[in-house]
């Protein structure tokens, strides 16, 4: 049995001439929040749209819990649910009528709509008409409709966009639960890492349709090589020491320093050899490069 709720193997897609998905190889284990990253036109909701068989794949490129799609669709997308582009609400009906209307069209019992409202944190707005939503409620309640024939498999097309720091709290509280606490498996796209480093248990980086980096988000913090910060009442002096003696300034300004090391004793040193040729050392520790700069780093390079 496949530990993937979705592999994808050398998938390729084109629109007419321009090739828009190229040679790519996903693996989104069971269980994970899968951020699924790359900059604007970079294929994610392509991706996205293959993988819902929304656009046709190639047979043997798509396996939905190790299953190929186009053999097995309809028992594919009965255990996936989405929400790509803007959630399909009715704005003149409230939250609940939205749900009712959904569980009717599917043949699922009515009822249901309380349990989604409750997951999806909308029980107290359930009256209220969707027009009058804030864009996070809405985005809410589009996961709501997605989860409601309570499928194992989620696809989130950027669902945090155009969200106020708030409703992107509530998404990424809403998908740590529905992973933790429902089991569901949550892929999730985005052209911001921050919003998703936070949440994501993996993550595949695609620029040009390419799949640059896949991995745990650890292993992609492991990538951004660790250096040492120091402030001291010298910075010129300091860089100059530091160079003499081997060291590797990664970058500098007015208060820092920042050097790479590879050991605690490095750090130790550093900080002895600057005292010792009179330097003040005011604060010295280890940084990490941030994600989002690594980032950049992996997408602009490609
Ligand atoms: N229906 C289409 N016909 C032709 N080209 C398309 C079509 N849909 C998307 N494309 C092209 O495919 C490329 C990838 O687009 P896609 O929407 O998959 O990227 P994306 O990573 O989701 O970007 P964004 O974050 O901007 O939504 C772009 O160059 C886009 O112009």
């Amino acid at each position: 049995m496949s530990n993937f709720a979705i592999e994808t193997v050398g998938l390729t897609y084109n629109f007419g001439s321009q090739t828009v998905v190229k040679d790519l190889s996903l693996q989104v284990p069971k269980g994970s929040i899968y951020g699924f990253l790359g900059p604007n036109g970079a294929g994610k909701t392509t991706t996205i749209k293959i993988l819902l068989n929304l656009l046709q794949s190639p047979s043997d490129q798509v396996f939905i819990f190790g299953k190929e799609i186009n053999a097995n669709r309809i028992a594919s997308l009965k255990r996936m649910g989405a929400l790509v582009e803007q959630p399909a609400i009715y704005g003149h009906l409230t939250g609940k009528e939205n749900l009712v209307n959904r569980c009717i069209l599917l043949g699922i019992k009515k009822s249901k709509y309380t349990d989604m409202l409750n997951i999806v944190g909308l029980t107290d707005a359930a009256n209220k008409k969707a027009a009058q939503y804030s864009l996070g409620m809405k985005q809410r309640l589009g996961i709501a409709l997605a989860l409601i024939s309570d499928p194992e498999l989620l696809l989130l097309d950027e669902p945090t966009n155009g969200l106020d720091p708030n409703g992107i709290i509530e998404i990424r509280n809403l998908m740590i639960d529905l992973t933790t606490k429902h089991g569901k498996t949550i892929l999730v796209s985005s052209h911001l890492l921050a919003e998703i480093e936070r949440t994501a248990t993996h993550v595949g980086i695609i620029n040009k349709g390419q799949l640059l980096f896949q991995g745990t988000i650890n292993e992609l913090q492991d990538l951004s090589k660790p250096s040492v910060k120091i402030e001291t009442n010298n910075q010129e002096k300091a860089i100059a020491t530091l160079v003499n003696a081997g060291a590797e300034i990664v970058q500098q300004n007015e208060q820092t320093i920042s050097v790479t090391f590879k050991t605690k004793a490095d750090m130790g040193n550093m900080n002895t050899l600057l005292v010792q040729n009179g330097i003040t050392v005011f604060s010295i520790g280890k940084e990490r490069k941030d994600l989002e700069n690594l980032f950049l780093d992996i997408t602009s390079k490609n």
